[in-house]
């Protein structure tokens, strides 16, 4: 459903110059401008070598990286080359230098080794071809895509803009610094959200903390210029949760109130208006909130931002993991290689509780652990965490 609605719209395109891209998705498939390599090119130091040896050679630097055309290799000479150097027409092969022997005296260079044709000499076109498919729509840009984008001959990418999110912390027990006191606690999602959001390609504004006050949410709400806005805590029936009244006040279209899902059964989403942004209502548990960021936001930003979402996957886990009676629970795992000619597994995390946040902080994703638990050896379908991504476009592609 949030997946869904994300890709409500078309998603619009905007060029960046190659500094400001990482972490955009790609608007479309990238092509190459060029060839690449874009000439024939030596890939050692060494001796461009045209014919059967030995060669005859000139002293001299030879060719070098970035100069002009050299001219044909007759056949029966050799001239010194540099790695990167474009190699004449006629070339035989390349020859290490460290393979070569060079006696001066004669002005012969002789193959301390036997060379076979086309040896250490990197063909036009051996990595693609002008015009080939690179990197499909959709993918995010990371640092290796912005290197091969230049390498290709791209001076900007077009990508989707980021998704813009505000954050507001709801809960008038929440202090921003120092240790607990009289009740108050620390606001543990306040400093979560923003670099998890980012981390999932959004853009965001500082949280804003709103204590229980339904008339700064309403304000907070309607007064967002954003695509996405979460809510942290307040989601429940309580005297002071005001989320469900105040969406309820504006009109809201509520989309999911409410999963079979624990930690974060009371999570929402909501459509403030048909044109207007969403909003993400999280649980205030902060381990429940969590919940909410994997299965309502990422896939809704995912869905926004044009980034396909998730791949699920399955993997063994390593112990038994009791289940809910009736609903779902995620638990925080961590992947462990097999020792021992063992398969690779996920163990589940202790220090699982809603309120929790050690188990997850040492996970690197949530098994999804259907009504009545698994036991160990069995499958589950695991949610990565963004800092543990899969790159699902290879697949297939070079492997
Ligand atoms: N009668 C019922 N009560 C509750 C139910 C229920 O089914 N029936 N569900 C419980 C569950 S499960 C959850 S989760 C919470 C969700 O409540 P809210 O979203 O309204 O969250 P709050 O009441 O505001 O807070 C819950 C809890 O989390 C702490 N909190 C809130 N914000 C933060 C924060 N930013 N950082 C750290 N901790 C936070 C807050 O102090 C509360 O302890 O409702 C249950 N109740
Ligand atoms: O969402 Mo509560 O368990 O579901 O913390």
């Amino acid at each position: 459903m949030a997946a869904r609605a994300g890709r409500g719209g078309p998603p619009a395109t905007i060029r960046l110059p190659l500094d400001r891209a990482l972490g955009h998705v790609l608007a479309e498939a990238l092509g190459a401008l060029t060839d690449l390599p874009s000439f024939d090119t030596s890939a050692m130091d060494g001796w461009a070598v045209a014919g059967p040896g030995p060669w005859a050679f000139e002293a001299g630097a030879g060719l070098l990286a970035g100069r002009g055309p050299a001219p044909v290799l007759p056949d029966g000479t050799a001239v010194r080359i540099a790695t990167g150097a474009r190699v004449p027409p006629d070339t035989t092969a390349v020859i290490r230098s460290e393979h070569a022997h060079v006696d001066e005296a004669r002005g012969l260079l002789h193959a301390r080794r036997s060379v076979v044709t086309g040896q250490d000499i990197r063909p036009r076109g051996q990595e693609c071809r002008s015009g080939e498919q690179l990197v499909p729509a959709g993918t995010v840009v990371t640092p290796a895509v912005l290197g091969l984008a230049a390498a290709a001959g791209y001076d900007a990418l077009p990508v989707v803009p980021r998704p813009r999110v505000d954050v507001l912390v709801l809960g008038d027990e929440l202090l921003n610094a120092g240790l607990p006191h009289d009740g108050l606690i620390r606001d543990a999602l306040g400093p979560m959200l923003g670099p998890w959001l980012r981390a999932l390609g959004a853009e965001v504004s500082d949280p804003r903390p709103l204590g229980d006050d339904a008339g700064a949410l309403r304000s907070a709400l309607t007064s967002s210029d954003a695509d996405l806005i979460v809510t942290t805590g307040g989601t429940a029936a309580g005297p002071l949760d005001h989320v469900h009244p105040v969406l309820e006040a504006l009109g809201a279209e509520l989309l999911v109130d409410g999963v079979a899902v624990r930690p974060g059964h009371p999570m929402l989403l909501a459509r403030l208006s048909p044109d207007g942004p969403y909003l993400v209502g999280l649980p205030g548990n902060p381990l429940a909130a969590v919940s909410g960021l994997l299965t309502l936001a990422e896939p809704l930003l995912a869905g926004i931002a044009g980034r396909p979402a998730q791949d699920p996957y399955r993997a063994l886990v390593h112990a038994d993991v009791h289940g809910h009676p009736h609903d779902t629970r995620l638990v925080p795992v961590v992947h462990r290689p097999g020792r021992k000619g063992g398969r690779d597994h996920v163990a589940p995390l202790r220090y699982n509780g809603p309120a929790m946040l050690r188990g997850i902080a040492a996970a690197d994703g949530l098994a999804v652990v259907p009504p009545g638990g698994v036991r160990s050896g069995t499958e589950v379908e695991i949610l990565d965490l963004p800092w543990a991504p899969a790159t699902p476009w290879t697949e297939g592609c070079f492997t």
